[in-house]
Order: C-alpha cells, then structure tokens, then sequence
C-alpha cells in the first residue's frame, strides 16, 4: 500500500511549478504530484512573452521546465485540461476531459486573466488580452495581414505589447485613460521622458482618452472614444490590468475577495488547501510581478515540506520596462507623500532622471529613468530597511566601489546569501555565489548556470556586481562583461571584430556577431554608432535613430520640451556683429531667455522645434555642439593680448584649438580652456584637456573634470610653441578616441587606464603624427549640422510642416 501523500496542482504556470521546483530540492519524493495545466504546453517563462513578441526571442527560448523535467521528477502531467470542478469533501478534482484524481493536499495557483474592458463590441474578432503563447501567436499572425493596432493601457504590459507589435511592423497606437503613462509605476517627471523616448521609437500616445466602443463588423474595425473621437484599427490589445483567477476557488465555496484568500503560510479558509501566486491574496493585496510569488513559492514549499520556518509578511516590489532602448526602473512608494522626503537628479542632456523617496531615515522607494544600474541595490535597501541618512548623495548619484565604506560594493558584501538577486527566476546571492565557486567567470556562463539575468534583465547590474564581487576578487583582474546585456562581448572584442570582419554598419555588428537583442538598446546602437564612425572615418554613415535625441535635434531639449540654441563662439570671443544678430533673432523669435553659459557661450533658451531651422539659418553662424559628444567649447582668459600677468596669448590658442577640432565625434562631450598664466583664470585645471601658459612654453593637462565628481587634471607634459599644443592635443584627443568606452569622459579614462600608459603611448613623435593624421582623417568629413539641415528638404521634415520650409 502506498502511504505517499498525494498532493496535486492545478495551474501549470510560473508560481505553481516553481514552489514544486522548492519542494522537490528540499523534500524530494515527498510527495506523489499531480499538476493540471489548462495551456498546451510545459511550464513556460510568461514574462519573455514580450521578448517573444518583439522577436528577441522564440518560444522555444521560453520554456522552463520541458516534458523530461516532470517524467524525471515522476509527475503527472496533464496539459491543455482544466480543472473545472473540487470536491472538497472528497478530496477529488475532476477535469474538463472527465480525469478525476484524489489529493491529501491541494495547491491552487490559476494566476489571473487578462482584464478585457467590457465594451460594445469587444467580442469581435482581433481583440485579445496578452496574457499567454496563444496571444502572442495571435498578435504574430495578425501582424502579418494587417497594420494598425491599437493598445488600450498604457502600462508594463501595455508598452511592451506597442513595442512587439512595432517591431513586427505594425503603426501603434497606445491609448491610456490618464494624462501620465505607467501612473502606477512612475511620477510624472519619468513618465513624461519615457513618453518622449517611446514616441521617437515610433509609438503614438493618445492619453486621457476613454475607449466607450469597438467598432467593425466581425472583425474590429476601430475604436470610439467618449469624448467622440474615433481611431481605426485592425488589432485591439487590451492591457488595463489582470483579474486573479478565482472562478474554480468560487464554484468550490473556497472563501476569496479579490484573489483566493491566503494567510502567512498561504493556507486558504479551507485546510488542507493552498493558493499560491496571482490567484492568491495575502493580507489584501494581490501581486502581478513574479518576484513576490517566487517567495510566497519558498514558504509554501517549507510549509509543504514540514519545515518550521517564518511565515511571508508580503513584498516590497520593484519593476522594470522590458523595452530595448529604454531604461526604465521604479521600486516600492515613488510618489511623495506626507512625512516624505523626496530627493532628485536630473540629466537632461543624458536624458538621466532618478528620484529616491525617504521617510524616517529609510528609503522607501525610487524611480530610475536613462540609467538603471543602480536600481537593483536601492531595491536592496528599500528592502533591507536600514537608516540611508548621510547617503543621501551617493544613492542619488550613484553607487561607486571603492569610493566610501557606503559604496556599493559594500552593499552586495552585506546582502545577506538568500536574498534574491534575480527576482524573476529566483536566484539568490548564494547561487551566484555557488555558479561562480562551480567555474562561471562571465555574465553569460551564470545566466546560463542559474538562469540569473535572463528574463526582464533589470538584475544584471547586481549580478555583473557579485559577479566582480566573487571573481574579481579571485582572481585579481576585473572580469570583461559585455557592453549592455544584449551581448557578452565588451569593447576590446567589437572593436576587434568590427576590423578583422570589416563590418560596415549598427545592424551588421549586431548581426554578425551574434546579439541577444536584435535591435539593440540605448547602450549599445549609439556605442557601436560610435565605434563604426571612428574606424571608419572616410566611408561610414553616421546612423542618426542610433543617437540620442539632443544630437538628432542639433540642439539640447529642456524639461518643457523646448530646445536651447548655443552658436559656436571661438574661444569666447565674439563681436558686435555677431552680438547683433543674436539679439535680433532672440527679439524676433521671442526667446524666453539667454544666458552666458559656464564655457563663455551664449545661450537662447526655450526654443520651439519649429522655430530651430528658422534661428539657425538667421543666426548665420556654426552649431556650438552645445548638445553632443563632441568638442563643446575652448574657454580662454585675455591672455597676454590685455593682462597684465599674462606670458601667453591665450585667446588666440583657443581660438586655434577650437577652429581645429570643432565637430570632433567623440566618445563623450570634450572641453577644453586655454590660461595665459599659471593663474588659470579659464580654470584649465578642471577640463578634458586644459592648456595653461608658462614662462616661455604652455602646459597641458589632462582629465580634468568640474562635474558631479571633481576631478583636477593631471600634468600630461609642457611645450615651448603653439604648433606643440596643436600636435599634442590633436595626438592626445584622437588617443582618446581610440581607446576609450563609448560614454566614458576623459577624466574617468585617465583613472581607469593611468596617466602614465597615456604618456607612453604619446611618447614617439612617430606615433602622434600618426595620431594627429588619423584625427585630421576624421575630421575633414565633418560638417556643420545646422547648416546641412536647413539645406536638406528631407531633414527639415523632421522640424517644420513643409510649407513652412526656410529656403
Ligand atoms: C507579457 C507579460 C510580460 C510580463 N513581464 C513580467 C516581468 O517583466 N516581470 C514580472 O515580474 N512579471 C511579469 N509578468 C507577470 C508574470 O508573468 C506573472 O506575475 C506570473 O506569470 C504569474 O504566475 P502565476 O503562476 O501566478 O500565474 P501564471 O503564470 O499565469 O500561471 C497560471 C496557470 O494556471 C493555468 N490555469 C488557470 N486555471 C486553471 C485551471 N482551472 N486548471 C488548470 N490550469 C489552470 C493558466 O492557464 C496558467 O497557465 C508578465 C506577464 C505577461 C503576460
Ligand atoms: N516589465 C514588467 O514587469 C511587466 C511587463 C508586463 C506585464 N507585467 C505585469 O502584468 C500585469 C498586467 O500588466 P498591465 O500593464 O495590464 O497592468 P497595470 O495594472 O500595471 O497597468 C494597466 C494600465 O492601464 C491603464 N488603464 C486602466 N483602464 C484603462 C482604460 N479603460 N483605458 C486605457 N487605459 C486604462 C491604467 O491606468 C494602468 O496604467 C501586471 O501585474 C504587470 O505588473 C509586468
Ligand atoms: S590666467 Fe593669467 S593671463 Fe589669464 S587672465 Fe588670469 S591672470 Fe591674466
Ligand atoms: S530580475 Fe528580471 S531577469 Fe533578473
């Protein structure tokens, strides 16, 4: 006789099988299990739906546990067969095709469905929710046979949906019922730059639309809006959000509310009985994020297995946008509320913005928006609960190893072995720990080793972290990671497969050498923009989608939407003409304000998009780069031309510096000020590269900084003429160029690669005519965007309506 208990699952999914995944490492054989799946396949990953959607992945890609995974554990499986009815006075479930089987113990984990708006008309044919592999195919197919889709919600869910079906070369609309986007993620300020960045990739937002009807015959035909607007559509998405799953719970007299109600050890009112994952609610709340039903899974399975353990106390969640391109984070309480105290940062020529949320010296939440590194070590803390206060800065600004006993490093050595690392899979530090210990020395060997890292994404930065933490260490050497996770190579290996293989364009890298992403992301399209241009100075093509919105719109975009104009100005030094024509255009395109920029520059803030051709080609004078990677400005004192004290002219040096090297496609923003004495009136000392002037020669230093992190420039060497300066510093930018990461400013290269590498490099006049050759190469195919714009007809589309052109 077989005394084994019988415990059986009804719910294939992500939540269920990962509690058995529990239960079978801590008490295996425990059990006889059964598991009822209503979908047609194994266990599968829902979450890379998205990715399946957006052809990052195949369905292949998704599954968890294939068919041997439930023969190798003895389950019975039966898929594509609902439960439909429970016994629970004799412990028996019956399915749809008649299969009866008998449990001691009964786990309920249905997960939710898709919320579908009930409106006239949405049952015809081409509306569905996203929720399973029969949507995702269903999208798939319809994208096939026609062209306008229109997702209702715009949410998680919602967006990714918009951009899969972009990508499968439909026109998107996304339709949301309230003014932001993602409003239960993000605060407006996020919501309105991931609008803006959505938009560029090619989605269009009607937002504060209420859809009162479908139209269309069978077939949806389009959308009524309350307001009486209309739009057509061919496909309809509705991503409003997911209802628990209950309807089995209900018939079965299982108490429920919202989802099947669960207490600490996700017990329902019923004994004997358990509910995990969406379908479960747990002290009034329901989630819809894998994270926290991963952890109700290891509680239950303790439960399950007989071990005394704490019961769950319910999750703090955090969620990151699946879009490639898009950089998107929040985490626990991200609105201000009373007796909150919120801090923010914001980047608008980076297009960064963090916010960080504290309330009695804890941080309770964050919003990360352009650069999420840091997201998963302020989830840490948010969870970890511990006083933040004297932080406040290095968690806004980001976390640096090795900087302060606070640095970030610090906050993966505390992290205690069994938190999560990787909510969506479930890897513990410990795991990354073990996979490391077991031989794994790259991010790609402990995704594939532990799955870590490979759903939504947002745990790299923490694993690549443990990764260093664990390896680095051992080793001695910093572990080569890729250049954004939708590769494993770093920058040596492309730059060197872009030369041998001569690979000519962003796609063709990605292709050849093998993305895991096939459109890449914001890290890597504009690094290999880069790396492409630079190695390629004479035949490459400068891809402008693979750039970020300032250097396509030549012109830095404020938080209002408005952009700013800043003409080039040699040195600081202009004219009264010049002077003359600014204020004419400010008057008459009533500029809202100009101002001196830190780099001796004038500034006309607040301009229209449409009004940009116009000023450009009225001012009559060069872009001043004011917005890109490139050589910014050269600021200079008087020089010996009016001071007293100066040995050197000064202006004419940096008149000649900028003339020279202006358009310089760089790795990051370079600038660049020339003294007359060592007096350093021009603050030479804090920029890129910084000429100061000394008794019968110049000085130039180098790495210098005046920004977040101040960094005084190092003495690279002194010359005796301006032909010198013009030789070292070509030399010294085009060194630069070559060697460093896309992104990386000079100051944060010199730290990384040490002053005295770059010193010997330059060493041979040999070596920097060379330099100076290839930089002079790059150069002479550089031109000036303004004015190549208000030449373009097709450009100008980009600005103005046609009729409005500037001749
Ligand atoms: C496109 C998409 C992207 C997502 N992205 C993310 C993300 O990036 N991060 C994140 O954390 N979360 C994400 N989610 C949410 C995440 O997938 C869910 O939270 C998770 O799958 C829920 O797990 P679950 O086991 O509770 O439910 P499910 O995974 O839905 O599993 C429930 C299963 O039970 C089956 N079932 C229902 N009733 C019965 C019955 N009577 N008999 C037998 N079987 C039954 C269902 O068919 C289903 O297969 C995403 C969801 C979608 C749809
Ligand atoms: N990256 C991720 O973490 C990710 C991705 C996809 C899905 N998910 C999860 O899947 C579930 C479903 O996602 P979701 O985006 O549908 O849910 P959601 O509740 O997060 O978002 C739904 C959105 O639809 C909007 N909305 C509600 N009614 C509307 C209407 N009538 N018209 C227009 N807009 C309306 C809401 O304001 C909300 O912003 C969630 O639990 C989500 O967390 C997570
Ligand atoms: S740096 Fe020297 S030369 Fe230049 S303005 Fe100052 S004192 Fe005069
Ligand atoms: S947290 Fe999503 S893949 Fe790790």
């Amino acid at each position: 006789m077989n005394h084994t208990k019988k415990l059986v699952l009804v719910g294939n999914g992500m939540a269920g099988i990962r509690t058995l995944e529990h239960l079978l490492k801590i008490a295996p054989g425990a059990y006889d299990i059964t598991v009822f799946g209503a979908e047609p396949h194994p266990n599968y990953n829902r979450i890379m739906l998205s990715s399946v959607l957006a052809g990052g992945a195949g369905l292949q890609d998704i599954v968890i546990n294939d068919w041997n995974w439930y023969e190798e554990n003895h389950i019975r499986l039966y898929t594509g067969d609902p439960v439909i009815a429970i016994d629970t006075d004799k412990q028996q479930v019956r399915s749809r095709s008649g299969v009866c089987v008998a449990y001691d113990l009964l786990l309920l984990a249905t997960g939710s469905n898709a919320f579908i708006l009930p409106l006239p008309g949405a049952d015809k044919d081409g509306v569905i929710g996203f929720r399973d592999i029969h949507d995702c195919e269903m999208m798939m197919e319809t994208a096939k046979a026609y062209k306008k889709a229109a997702v209702i919600g715009g949410g998680l869910l919602g967006l990714e949906a918009a951009r899969g079906l972009l990508n499968l070369g439909m026109d998107v609309t996304v339709i949301h019922i309230h003014e932001q986007i993602m409003d239960r993620q993000l605060d407006e300020a996020a919501s309105s730059m991931l609008r803006r960045e959505l938009e560029e990739q090619g989605m269009t937002f009607l937002v504060n639309k209420r859809t009162a009807a479908i139209t269309g015959r069978r077939r949806v035909e389009g959308l009524k809006f309350a307001d009486g607007s209309g739009l057509e559509a061919d496909l309809v998405v509705m991503a409003v959000g997911i209802m628990p799953d209950i309807e089995l719970a209900v018939s079965a007299g299982i108490p429920v509310n919202r989802g099947i109600i669960v207490n600490d050890y996700m017990e329902t009112g019923i004994p004997g009985i358990y509910a995990v994952g969406e379908c479960a609610e747990h002290r009034g709340i329901t989630y819809g994020l894998v994270a926290p039903l991963y952890e109700q899974g290891g509680v239950l399975a303790q439960r399950l297995a007989g071990i005394e353990a704490p019961g769950y106390r319910g999750s703090v969640t955090s969620t990151k946008l699946k879009i490639s391109g898009v950089e998107v984070f929040s985490a626990g309480c991200y609105q201000d509320e009373p007796g909150t105290r919120s801090l923010r940062y914001q980047d608008e020529l980076d297009g960064v913005y963090k916010k960080i949320v504290i309330k009695d010296e804890q941080l309770i939440g964050a919003v990360l928006f352009g650069d999420t590194s840091d997201g998963a070590k302020l989830f840490s803390l948010i969870k970890s609960g511990e006083s933040v206060t004297g932080r406040e800065k290095e968690l806004l600004l980001g976390f640096n190893p090795g900087q302060s006993e606070t640095s970030g490093s610090l906050v993966l050595e505390q992290m205690p072995d069994d938190e999560i690392v990787c909510g969506c899979n479930g890897v513990s530090k410990g795991a990354i720990g073990e996979a490391v210990a077991a031989g794994c020395r790259s991010l790609a060997e402990i995704k594939a080793c532990t799955k870590a890292s490979a759903s939504c994404g947002g745990c790299k930065p923490l694993v690549e972290g443990l990764l260093q933490l664990y390896a680095g260490a051992e080793t001695g050497e910093p572990v080569k990671e890729g250049i954004c996770g939708c590769t494993t190579l770093d920058r040596d290996a492309i730059i060197d497969g872009i030369r041998e293989m001569g690979l000519k364009s962003v796609k063709e890298v990605m292709h050849v050498l093998g993305w895991d992403e096939p459109e890449g992301c914001s890290k890597c399209r504009p690094a290999l923009n880069y790396y492409l241009g630079m190695l390629w100075p004479l035949d490459y093509v400068d891809e402008k989608e693979s750039r970020f919105t300032n250097e396509r719109y030549h012109a830095n975009i404020q938080k209002d939407g408005t952009y700013s104009v800043v003409p080039r100005i040699y040195g600081g030094v202009t004219s009264p003409a010049d002077l003359k024509k600014i204020a004419a255009v400010a008057e008459k395109y009533n500029v809202p304000l100009v101002k001196f920029t830190g780099g001796q520059r004038l500034d006309l803030l607040g301009v229209k998009k449409e009004d940009l051709p116009g000023i450009w080609s009225e001012l009559n004078m060069p872009s001043g780069h004011a917005y890109g990677k490139t050589l910014r400005t050269v600021k200079t004192c008087v020089g010996n031309t009016f001071c007293r004290f100066g040995t050197q002219d000064a202006m004419g040096m940096g008149i000649r510096l900028e003339k020279a090297f202006e358009r310089l496609n760089a790795p990051s923003k370079v600038k660049l000020a020339v003294s007359g004495c060592p007096r350093n009136c021009a603050e030479a000392t804090i920029k890129d590269l910084g000429v100061v002037a000394i008794d019968g020669g110049w000085g130039i230093y180098v790495g210098g900084n005046g920004g977040i992190k101040v960094r005084a420039a190092e003495l690279l060497c002194t010359v005796k003429t301006e032909d010198e300066v013009m030789e070292w510093t070509g030399a010294y930018l085009q060194y630069y160029r070559e060697q460093a990461d896309w992104n990386e400013r000079t100051a944060h290269w010199v730290e990384r690669v040490g002053l005295e590498s770059i010193k010997q490099a330059l060493a041979s006049d040999e070596t920097r005519k060379q330099l100076v050759g290839r930089i002079e190469e790059a150069l002479s195919t550089a031109t000036d965007p303004w004015r190549e714009i208000i030449e373009d007809r097709e450009q100008l589309k980009n600005f103005v309506q046609l009729p409005e052109l500037i001749q």
